[in-house]
């Protein structure tokens, strides 16, 4: 097995950095159906443009590393201790070069190991067939769509859609809340693989396994066939569209798939993965360990480079009637806060700081490192790498999902002074209240897009906090050019809110029955 370590390492640089072709199909599809100018297309025109630059550079599509899922098929006699050991070694090598974050955090200490390598991480399932070669698919899964993930106990209540029972009618209705829970901030449009049955972990398990059916599959059972096109098609019609800024898609695909349960237990669980959807496979030779084949990369490979410069001169001149462009640069003052209204561009030069999750846990009870006086943080969490001379550079940096702070955000603007900040998803009613009182923006960038971004920051001027791990930390940005849209203002206006509402609205005209 001289080549399996090449090999992993080759199907883990690929499945981050190169979309597999059915999710480009099924992307190009989206994009067909959004008109052009709207918010909604030009946020798919990023994220394709995105795909199209990691591709390119060979990095990481989105900055989340997510969770590795390895699901490996070897013949009987296979060593899986070698095999596993070799992937580790594969993964440390694919962190070092800059492919991965460093994602794997200890949940007690918060400690990252710096690898990808810890307890639980990567997830390595081994299952043997009577074939004579390896079969090895990884799926990278991000965290914010994984906290999207969620779990029906048949029969229930559910919020605008009255009561599901244990039947496939309620399983419909299971289904399409959980297109409607997600929001944008899963990453919208996104993949959803539903696991009917088992027990709450074994449901979870066959609902990720789902994912790992190509997108054009129709499901044998025809039943769960009607319902994939049933929740492909409604769900499509909630307007949550991509980020969740309103729009025509929101799902790429929905497969479904059952097994048995117990007679006390009836779960429905779902796994929901964002536009990103990082799932490659190779076919190896069980001997060497060389990739035979890849899966996942039948028929035309999409680029989107031909799209760009048709949309970008279509929807130019609508974007100039529709939305307002103002540049900002920190420090900002109230009076330029007060101005920004919903639906404006914001282009921004200069500096930007990173603040996730352990920086606004930490600022709540101590200093901030430097001044953050009319300054703007950005959620983000990226890809860094040091040159030999100890500089460091960016390698990938899209906003992370931005809810996460919504206990700590407004005290923390108004403690620090700060004005704006950048994340994805949207915040709560808690942060529009301060934004109100404070003066302060919430601007919304588009989620997985971090080579976009990347190539924006022009300069990583220094860095604190270090000791929370490179996605933690509290890194000093130069920008140029970064664009985000307002999405939150000063004035108590949420896009976010009134996405919600009427994508509620919708949601609760399905409240009858469809399959008995
Ligand atoms: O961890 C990140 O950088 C992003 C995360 O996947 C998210 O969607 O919030
Ligand atoms: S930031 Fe968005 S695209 Fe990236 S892993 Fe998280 S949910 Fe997916």
């Amino acid at each position: 097995m001289e080549n399996f370590r090449q090999s992993i390492y080759d199907l883990v640089v690929e499945t981050s950095t190169n979309l597999p072709y059915d999710v480009r199909r099924a992307i190009r599809q989206a994009k067909e159906r959004e008109n052009a100018g709207t918010r909604a297309a030009l946020s798919l025109a990023t994220i394709t443009k995105n795909i199209d630059m990691a591709d390119d550079n060979v990095l990481p599509i989105c900055q989340d590393t997510g969770m590795l899922t390895f699901e490996i098929k070897v013949p009987i006699g296979a060593n899986q201790l070698e095999m596993e050991k070799d992937i580790y070694e594969a993964i440390r090598q694919a962190t070092k070069d800059g492919k991965l974050r460093p994602n794997s955090v200890d949940s007690l200490t918060g400690e990252n190991s710096g690898d990808n390598i810890g307890p639980g991480t990567p997830i390595i399932h081994f299952h043997q067939w009577k074939k004579d070669y390896i079969d090895t698919r990884l799926i990278i899964k991000g965290g914010g769509c994984e906290n999207k993930n969620i779990q029906y106990s048949l029969p229930m209540e559910i919020e605008g859609l009255g009561r599901a029972g244990r039947d496939l009618d309620g399983i419909r209705k299971c289904i399409l809340h959980s297109v409607y829970q997600a929001q944008g901030q899963g990453c919208s449009a996104g993949f959803i693989g539903v696991g009917i049955g088992g027990d709450r972990i074994s449901g979870y398990e066959l609902a990720k396994k789902q994912l790992l059916r190509d997108v054009s599959d129709v499901n044998e059972n025809e039943k769960l066939a009607e319902l994939e096109e049933y929740i492909m098609e409604k769900g499509n019609t909630l307007g949550i569209g991509t980020m969740g800024f309103g729009g025509e898609a929101t799902l790429l695909g929905c497969k479904i798939g059952s097994m048995n349960r117990l007679p006390a237990s009836f779960f429905v669980s779902v796994a929901y993965n964002c536009w990103a959807f990082r799932r490659l496979g190779v076919e190896l030779d069980a001997e060497t360990g060389a990739i035979q084949n890849w899966l996942y990369k039948e028929g035309e490979k999409i680029s989107f480079k031909n799209d760009e410069a048709a949309a970008a001169s279509e929807s130019d001149t609508e974007k100039q009637e529709e939305a307002r462009e103002v540049v900002l640069q920190a420090p900002i003052t109230e009076e330029q806060i007060r101005e920004l209204k919903v639906g404006d561009v914001v282009v921004i030069n200069g500096d930007l700081h990173t603040g996730r999750d352990a920086i606004h846990h930490h600022l709540m009870e101590h200093d901030a490192p430097i001044d953050l006086n009319g300054q703007i943080i950005y959620h983000c969490g990226p890809v860094m790498l040091k040159d030999k001379d100890g500089e460091w550079h960016v390698k990938a940096a899209g906003p992370t999902t931005s809810i996460r702070e919504e206990p700590y955000q407004g005290d923390i603007m108004k403690k620090f002074g700060i004005r704006a900040v950048i994340g994805k998803g949207g915040m709560g009613p808690k942060t529009l209240k301060a934004l109100e009182e404070h003066g302060g923006v919430y601007l919304n960038a588009i989620g997985g897009a971090a080579q976009y971004y990347a190539d924006c920051i022009k300069k990583v001027e220094g860095v604190d906090l270090m000791e929370f791990g490179i996605p933690e930390a509290m890194w000093h940005l130069k920008v140029e050019g970064f664009r985000a849209i307002v999405t939150m203002d000063s004035h108590g206006n949420s896009l976010h809110k009134d996405v919600d509402k009427t994508s509620f609205e919708r949601l609760q005209q399905y409240g009858e029955k469809v399959f008995s």
